[in-house]
C-alpha cells in the first residue's frame, strides 16, 4: 500500500501541504526546523490516530489553530482522514465514513517508523518490544486481535477480583482459566510469529558488510520470554502466584508481560553494540517485521526520520536494499538532498528515482527536477 497523494492542515509549523507521492522513494530535505519530521508525523498520525512525539494533540495542532487535519488517498483505493480538535474531540474516517477504532487505520495502512526513539526497541521497557511484535502478528494473523481483546478483558476482571481483596478460590480460577485459554492463543501466536522473525532477522545481518559481520552485531542472539516461566502451565502459574497477586492487587503474569530480547554473549545487546550498530540492528528488526507482513500481501510503508545519522554510506546502502524488497514506499527526511538520496541510487526502479521535496519554513515543495517523475 503507498499513498498517493497527501494533504496536510495546522499540523505543527505546517499550515497547509497538498503533496503527490511517488510510490518508491520521496526525499524530504530542509534545514533544522523546517518541518521534515513534522510531516512523517502527520503520516504516523494517519496510520495510527496518533503522534510519535506527543501524547497530548494539542501540541501537534498548529499554534493558534482550532484544530489539525491530515488526509491520504491510497492506491489501494482507501482514503483515510483524521482530525484533531483543541478541545480535544477528534474524527477518524475511512473511505470518508466514521472509523470504530484506529486500528482500522492500522489494517488500511501498515506502517514502519525508524526515528531516534526506535533505538527504545534496544534500551526501552518491555512494553515497546512486545508492541513491536504485536504489530507483526496483529497484520499477518487476523485472529490475533480478537484473542489479544479476550486476554486483556479477563486480565481486567481478574484483576479487579484482586484489588477487592476477599474473594473465594472458586471464582477467581473461573477468571484464570478464561485468562490461561486466551492467554495461551496469545502466546502461541506471539512464538510462531517470532520464529519466522528470528529466521528473517539472522537472514538479513548475514548480508551485512564485511567490517561488521566480524562485529558483535552478526552475533546478536534474539529470544523471546513469554511472560511465565517456560515449563509451566499458564494456568498453574496464575493459582501458584495468586498469594503474591492478591498481595500486589494485580496479575504479575502472563502474555501481558512478555519481551523480546537481544543479547550478544548473554549481556544486552545495548550494552555492546555501538550507536551505529544498534541503528543497523533496529534497521534489521523493523525490515524482518515488514518482511513477513508483505508475505501476507501488505507491503508496509516506511517513515525514515535523517537515515544518515549513525549510519556510514555502506549501511545507508544496505537499508535501502533491504526496505527495496518489503516495502511500497519511504518517505525519507535528511538535512541535505545529495546525502540524503545517494543510498537509493544504485537501486533498480522504482527506486532509484526518489522524488525531491524541499521544506522551508512549514513549507514543502516538489523540486522542479522531480516533479514530472
Ligand atoms: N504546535 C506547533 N505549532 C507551530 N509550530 C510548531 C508546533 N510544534 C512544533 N513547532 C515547530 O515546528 C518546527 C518543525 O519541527 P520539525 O521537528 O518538524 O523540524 P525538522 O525539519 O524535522 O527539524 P530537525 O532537522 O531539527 O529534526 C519547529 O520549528 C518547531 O518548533
Amino acid at each position: 500500500m503507498a499513498l498517493t497523494h497527501l494533504s496536510l492542515s495546522h499540523f505543527r509549523n505546517i499550515a497547509s501541504a497538498e503533496l503527490d507521492l511517488t510510490t518508491g522513494v520521496n526525499v524530504f530535505c530542509g534545514s533544522n526546523g523546517s518541518g521534515k519530521t513534522s510531516l512523517l508525523e502527520a503520516v504516523h498520525m494517519l496510520a495510527t490516530g496518533r503522534s510519535f512525539r506527543s501524547r497530548q494533540h494539542k501540541s501537534v495542532i498548529q499554534q493558534g489553530a482550532g484544530g489539525l487535519t491530515v488526509f491520504a488517498q491510497l492506491d489501494s483505493g482507501y482514503s483515510l482522514g483524521v482530525e484533531r480538535l483543541s478541545d480535544g474531540s477528534g474524527r477518524i474516517r475511512i473511505n470518508r465514513a466514521p472509523a470504530e477504532s484506529s486500528s482500522q487505520l492500522a489494517s488500511c495502512l501498515p506502517l514502519q517508523v525508524i526515528n531516534s526513539d526506535s533505538f527504545s526497541a534496544l534500551d526501552g521497557g518491555p512494553g515497546v518490544r512486545r508492541r513491536l511484535l504485536d504489530w507483526t502478528v496483529f497484520h499477518v494473523e487476523h485472529s490475533f486481535a480478537q484473542a489479544w481483546k479476550n486476554y486483556q478483558s479477563a486480565l481486567r476482571q481478574r484483576n479487579a477480583l484482586l484489588r477487592r481483596g476477599k474473594i473465594t478460590p472458586d471464582l477467581l480460577s473461573v477468571w484464570e482459566q478464561r485468562l490461561a485459554e486466551s492467554g495461551n492463543s496469545v502466546d502461541r501466536l506471539r512464538f510462531a510469529l517470532f520464529e519466522q522473525l528470528r529466521a528473517v532477522m539472522t537472514l538479513l545481518l548475514d548480508e551485512l558488510p564485511q567490517a561488521l559481520r566480524q562485529s558483535p552485531l552478526a552475533g546478536v542472539e534474539v529470544s523471546y520470554r513469554r511472560g511465565w516461566r517456560r515449563e509451566q502451565d499458564l494456568q498453574a502459574a496464575l493459582e501458584e502466584s495468586r498469594e503474591g497477586d492478591l498481595a500486589q492487587g494485580h496479575t504479575r503474569i502472563g502474555p501481558h508481560r512478555a519481551d523480546l530480547r537481544f543479547s550478544v554473549g548473554g549481556e544486552g545487546a545495548q550494552s555492546i553494540l555501538s550507536r551505529g550498530q544498534q541503528k543497523m540492528l533496529v534497521c534489521a528488526l523493523r525490515t524482518a517485521m515488514a518482511v513477513l507482513v508483505c508475505r501476507h500481501g501488505d507491503k508496509p510503508v516506511f517513515l525514515v526520520d535523517d537515515l544518515p545519522s549513525e549510519l556510514d554510506a555502506n549501511n545507508q546502502e544496505l537499508f535501502a536494499h533491504w526496505v527495496s524488497r518489503c516495502a511500497s514506499q519511504v518517505l525519507v527526511t535528511g538535512i541535505e538532498a545529495e546525502t540524503t538520496s545517494r543510498p537509493w541510487l544504485r537501486l533498480p526502479s522504482p527506486w532509484n528515482c526518489p522524488r525531491m521535496f524541499h521544506v522551508e519554513h512549514g513549507c514543502i515543495s516538489v523540486e522542479p527536477s522531480s516533479a514530472a517523475q
